[in-house]
């Protein structure tokens, strides 16, 4: 156990490509608005990685806690409107801070904002890669966040700790470390005196029979641990060994110590945009596959022709997601669908060739192809 978990701090000092990731209650005063001080003492660790010639990219949290005291908000709200307002405010403040910091250390920092949509889409998800690519190339820091001013309800990652675990898979990260205000996974609640430090995550079963809170003490950030462990559950399905602790435990977590969770990576390594589409991804829709289409797209990996399909539901646009369901209406695949939702019903259980001879060649192309699904 000992010499597992050594290998696995080694795979953390030796980390070339760092996706770190801070939340909220981190980067906040108790009486709202930025900490600076706390923002300098992370740049100051994230700027020496860099002087060592290591990649970082940063997820920041922050840009609603941020735009609260500005607008004379006294606590975060609820409504989508005043917290895309107050991300809206508080995001040009919160990268104006680290751009000033990260220039302490010399270094040049780039915003960029994500929507699902731009991991998911094929050309979106190319195009973010390669942002994200250049600003190292450049050796410029990524600072990413969610769009929150234009993501609507549904489109929302929602929470950071996912995001962050995304953008580590999309740019191949060596590391992902979650910090927040606690110091580790615990067994329950921090503050209860029975719950115990959990010092490694090897895989599921580690995390059997612990109570996992949804809300964080601080009341700014959003998903407490649970997005924090499901975060770290993607990444370490991603091949990515992921530690988690407190803000302040961030050198020494990067220089290998024991401090905090590690979880340690599987072996299982997708591919990285159809890992964002089973992940990132709300389905639009959904498409009933006849027995014979579910054996083929699910046991024989075929793409989805419009024969097999036997109804559909909800309202999508090609380059869309939707989920493929079976005759008991259990979702088996996801995928990004070819054609609108308004075509589909006059295709269904139609041949290709059928299609092709009464509608055009537009129409032999597959409801799904195998290159834009992924398995459920
Ligand atoms: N089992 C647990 N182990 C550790 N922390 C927990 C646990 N259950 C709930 N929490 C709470 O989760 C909080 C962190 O979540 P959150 O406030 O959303 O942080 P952040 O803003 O850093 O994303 C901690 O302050 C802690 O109170
Ligand atoms: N995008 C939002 C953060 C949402 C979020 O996940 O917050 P947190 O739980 O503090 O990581 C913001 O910048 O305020």
């Amino acid at each position: 156990m000992t010499t597992q978990n050594g290998r696995v701090r080694d795979a953390v000092t030796t980390a070339r490509r760092v996706v770190v990731k801070i939340g909220s209650s981190s980067l906040t005063t108790a009486t709202g608005g930025l900490a600076d001080e706390r923002v300098d003492t992370l740049v100051d660790t994230l700027g020496r990685l860099t002087a060592e010639g290591r990649e970082v990219v940063l997820v920041s949290s922050g840009a609603i806690a941020a735009g609260l005291a500005p607008l004379g908000l006294p606590r975060r709200p609820r409504d989508l409107a005043t917290q895309q307002a107050a991300a809206s405010v508080g995001q040009g403040l919160l990268i104006g801070r680290y751009a000033s910091s990260f220039a302490r250390h010399g270094r040049t920092v780039g915003q960029v904002l994500l929507t699902v949509d731009d991991v998911t889409r094929r050309v979106h998800y190319r195009n973010a890669y390669r942002t994200l690519r250049k600003l190292l190339d450049l050796r410029a820091v990524p600072i990413v966040n969610e769009n929150d001013t234009v993501a609507t309800q549904e489109i929302r990652f929602g929470d950071n700790d996912r995001l962050a675990a995304l953008v580590a898979a999309l740019v191949h990260a060596d590391l992902l470390v979650l910090l927040s205000d606690v110091d580790a996974l615990w067994t329950g609640d921090p503050t209860n005196p029975h719950s115990t430090r959990i010092a490694e995550v090897r895989d599921d079963a580690d995390l059997a029979g612990i109570t996992i809170g949804r809300a964080g003490r601080s009341g700014v950030g959003t998903g407490g641990m649970v997005t924090k462990v499901e975060a770290a559950r993607i990444a370490t399905g991603f091949g990515i060994p992921v530690v988690l602790t407190a803000a302040d435990l961030a050198a020494p977590a990067l220089a290998g110590e024991p401090v905090g969770t590690l979880f340690h990576p599987q072996r299982r390594r997708p591919t990285a945009r159809l890992f964002w589409l089973a992940h990132a991804t709300s389905p639009r829709g959904r498409l009933h596959l006849d027995p014979g289409a579910v054996a083929a797209v699910v046991g024989r990996r075929k793409s989805l022709l419009p024969a097999g399909i036997t109804a559909v539901d909800g309202s999508f646009t090609a380059g869309d997601p939707v989920d493929l369901v079976d005759t008991a209406g259990a979702s088996v695949a996801r995928g990004l669908v070819n054609y609108d939702a308004v075509e589909l019903p006059g295709l269904l259980g139609r041949s290709t060739s059928e299609l092709a001879a009464a509608l055009g060649p537009a129409y032999e192309r597959e409801v799904v192809h195998r290159d834009d699904l992924v398995l459920l």
